[in-house]
């Protein structure tokens, strides 16, 4: 069934793409645009620049039915749809704010060329107000501007859009908010309408709510070690009580990722505009930029030795597992360093196939450990679990495995006759 509205979604990145394919899925007929062109062109064959576990399957099923259509230029594209969903980069600007340029000069671009009746819909990360502009950029009374916040995550994205927890939508023009709410008749779950200014900032709530829970739990992490307690039951008995629940409160490094950083930036300067005190979201950066140099001070205090002419091998580069996104990857932030401060450091990641400056990133684990004093693991890839260990220990020149993630078994690592530190965990044995 050929669904009403028409849809073009401008910008297909991780949330265009998604939206798009995913909206064709459930039968909705949808022109996605993106500036890149060698992105456009091998999207327009059914293959995706992004690694999104179900996006090719999508992407054939929409392309085969007519349903799904890639193109550089909007302007054509947007004289026939009746929904503009913009997916567009809001980066942090120098000053601290979100900048809006994408948004704003597209906008400006495309308000003579809609057709009256036309909805535009944000599905950007904005800040509040910023639907509010949008409609001020337009110029156009006959064109209603819906906020439609994403909640999906990386290496998720299909699953999250299809199987969402909520769907948030905000707007003053209610008939539109029920257009844009009707888009997702076919996925079961709670759509909720609400004002333009409480969609915006739920959704830098939701981000900045887990960046802050995030680095208490590393905190917390940090004092199972100081207190020789064991982080992973720790969390299993946090997790039994349902007020806490038990997701985001694993491990790691230091958070990252394309968007908690940078939410959290701007939120914090959209409360300071409105003189509103916010320290723990300060605090929740302070802490993560503690975490990321303990990372390093740790390395060094297990190895006992000066990193400046340490030989290291890093395994993960990416934010998180299950991406390639390396976008303020917390791994790459550990690889900087450690070569500024003068290790030798060889990198493996199981998604980076391309080369990067400044870092020698090799195809394979064994290269990666070849002839390396200490191993440090930095994204939890599930492959690294099951790599045979004493094959690694044979190439490694030290002992030293540095789980930072505790994706690893510590039995298996041991056996293998390497010494294995993970976070959080306890050093003396549980009695018996
Ligand atoms: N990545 C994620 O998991 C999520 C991101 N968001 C938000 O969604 C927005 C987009 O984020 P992503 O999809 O991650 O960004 P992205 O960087 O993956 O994709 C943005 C796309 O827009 C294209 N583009 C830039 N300017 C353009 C223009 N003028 N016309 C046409 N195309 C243009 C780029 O080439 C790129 O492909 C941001 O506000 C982000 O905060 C929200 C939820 C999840
Ligand atoms: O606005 C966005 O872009 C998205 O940002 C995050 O999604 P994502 O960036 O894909 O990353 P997460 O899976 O949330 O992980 C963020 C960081 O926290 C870390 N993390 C996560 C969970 C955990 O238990 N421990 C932990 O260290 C990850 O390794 C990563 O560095 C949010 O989870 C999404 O809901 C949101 O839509």
């Amino acid at each position: 069934m050929e669904l009403a509205e028409r849809i073009t979604i401008i910008g297909s990145g991780y949330v265009g793409l998604t939206t798009g394919a995913c909206l064709a899925s459930l039968g909705h007929t949808v022109t996605c645009i993106d500036l890149d062109e060698s992105a456009v062109a091998a999207l327009r064959t059914g293959r995706s620049h992004l690694a999104e576990p179900g996006i090719e399957s999508l992407l054939r099923e929409g392309l085969d039915a007519n349903r799904l259509q890639f193109d550089t230029d909007a302007d054509q594209a947007v004289t026939t749809a009746s929904l503009i969903m913009l997916c567009l980069p809001t980066p942090p600007a120098r000053d601290g704010s979100v900048d809006l340029t994408a948004i704003r000069d597209t906008v400006i671009r495309i308000r003579d060329l809609l057709p009256t009746g036309a909805v535009v819909v944000t599905k950007s990360t904005t800040p509040v107000g910023t639907t509010a502009r949008i409609g001020s950029w337009l110029r156009r009374n006959d064109i209603a501007v819906v906020t439609n916040p994403e909640f999906l995550r990386e290496g998720h994205a299909v699953y999250d859009f299809l199987h969402p927890t909520r769907i948030v939508i905000g707007s003053d023009d209610h008939a539109a908010a029920k257009r844009v709410a009707a888009l997702y008749d076919a996925i079961r779950t709670e759509v909720i309408i609400t004002d333009p200014a409480t969609a915006e900032l739920v959704k830098y709530a939701a981000n900045c709510y887990l960046a802050t829970r995030l680095s208490f739990n590393n905190s917390i992490a940090e004092l199972c070690e100081a207190f020789d307690a064991d982080h992973s039951d720790l969390a299993y008995i946090l997790a039994a009580d349902p007020r806490i629940g038990g997701d985001y409160l694993k491990p790691g490094p230091g958070w990252g990722g394309p968007c908690l950083p940078k939410d959290v930036r701007a939120l914090i300067r959209q409360a300071h505009d409105v003189g509103v005190p916010f320290p723990i979201l300060n605090a929740a950066i302070i802490s993560n930029q503690h975490h990321l140099e303990r990372t390093i001070q740790r390395l060094q205090e297990e190895l006992g030795r000066e990193l400046a002419g340490t030989r290291v091998a890093l395994l993960g580069l990416t934010f998180k597992a299950g991406t390639s996104d390396l976008r303020n990857s917390p791994a790459m932030h550990v690889a900087h360093t450690l070569i500024e401060r003068g290790a030798d450091v060889t990198a493996h990641d199981p998604a980076i196939k391309d080369e990067i400056p400044m870092l020698s990133v090799v195809p394979t684990v064994h290269a990666a450990a070849a002839n390396a004093d200490a191993l440090v693991l930095l994204t939890e890839w599930p492959e690294y679990r099951w790599l045979n260990w004493t094959t690694v220990a044979t190439l490694m020149t030290g002992e030293l495995v540095f789980d930072t993630r505790n994706a690893l078994d510590p039995d298996v690592i041991a056996d293998a006759g390497l010494c294995y530190v993970g976070v959080g965990s306890r050093r003396t044995p549980m009695p018996t």
